[in-house]
């Protein structure tokens, strides 16, 4: 059973009450603790419980916006893509829910996004989008280099794209078991986390672009390895990342690894990748 955390008060229990347009209930709703930006996996998309007519899904909304160009470009997210980003995460990991419940996880993502992304001093985070329809250049592009809010770029563009897959890399080390006495955090390797791609633009290698500059960014950081936690129940992503050069790190017995906090039954595999090892696939 999975439940989902929804700002700092309400909590979805999709199990048996998975909310459908013809079930959902207030009641699903319940109090409980804040949330974590770490997503689980997503539950398995059924589209039959999409309502075709009146009532849709914020995810149908955004997709009335067309895509204009093939060409996709993997670049640092800026503000303007911030709705974009929590309804890729959204639709990505959590793609049951429907309007309204939907809406409001997203208003929660983009939320959580912007004032919660804290980051201890000495560290990095950056969110990375794969966007389409957006031009290269960036012609109209407003606002500072070292402008950040959050993992987001402080620069606006009026050529933005349509944001077609997120992802999320730090230097935070939240993930990593804390080293000396003095439990200081691990540094030189970066983590990956949040990676996700909208549905219809799966299978199109744009998880693998991400994951390559999510690298590059990496080594531009100074870091010899990137880490990632996987559902072990998620064999489509541990393939991409087993692709990737990544390889999964037993945890010592009893080690008492930090973990990403989602619902208590679900397990991870600890995945890890030197920066200089070669990937498997092109
Ligand atoms: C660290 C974390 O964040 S883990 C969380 C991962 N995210 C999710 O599970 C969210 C929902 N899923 C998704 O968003 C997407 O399916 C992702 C991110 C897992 C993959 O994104 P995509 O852009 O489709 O991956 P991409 O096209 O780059 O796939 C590269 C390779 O990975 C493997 N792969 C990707 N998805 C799958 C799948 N569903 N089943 C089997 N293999 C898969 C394949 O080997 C694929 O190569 P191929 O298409 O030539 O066979």
């Amino acid at each position: 059973m999975r439940s989902l955390t929804l700002g700092t008060s309400l909590t979805l229990s999709p199990s048996s009450s998975t909310p459908t347009p013809s079930s959902k209930s207030p009641l699903s709703l319940l109090i409980k603790q804040p949330p974590p930006f770490y997503p689980p996996s997503p539950r398995v998309s059924n589209e039959s419980s999409i309502p075709r007519f009146g009532a849709c899904r914020a995810t149908q909304v955004v997709d009335l916006f067309p895509t204009v160009s093939p060409e996709i470009v993997v670049r640092e997210a800026r503000l303007e893509d911030c709705w974009e980003v929590a309804e890729t995460h959204c639709s990505s990991f959590f793609p049951e829910y429907s309007f309204p419940l939907d809406f409001v996880l997203r208003v929660d993502r983009l939320v959580g996004m912007l004032s919660g992304f804290s980051i201890p001093p000495g560290c990095r985070r950056t969110c990375l989008v794969a966007v389409i329809g957006g031009s290269v250049g960036d012609t109209f592009l407003f606002g500072t280099e070292d402008f950040k809010i959050g993992g987001f770029d402080g620069k606006f563009s009026l050529n933005k794209g349509y944001v077609t897959g997120i992802l999320t890399i730090d230097t935070v080390a939240d993930f990593l078991p804390r080293k000396g006495p003095l439990r200081q955090r691990r540094t030189g390797i970066a983590y990956i986390s949040n990676v996700a791609v909208r549905e219809r633009f799966r299978r199109k290698g744009i998880a693998k672009r991400l994951i390559a500059k999510a690298e590059a960014q990496a080594k531009s950081w100074g870091c010899r390895a990137v880490a990632l936690h996987c559902d072990l129940n998620n064999p489509g992503a541990t393939k991409l990342y087993k692709d990737q050069g990544f390889r999964c790190i037993k945890v010592p017995e009893g080690a008492n690894w930090p973990q990403p906090k989602t619902a208590p039954n679900v397990k991870f595999n600890f995945m890890m990748k030197l920066l200089n090892t070669p990937t498997t696939t092109a």
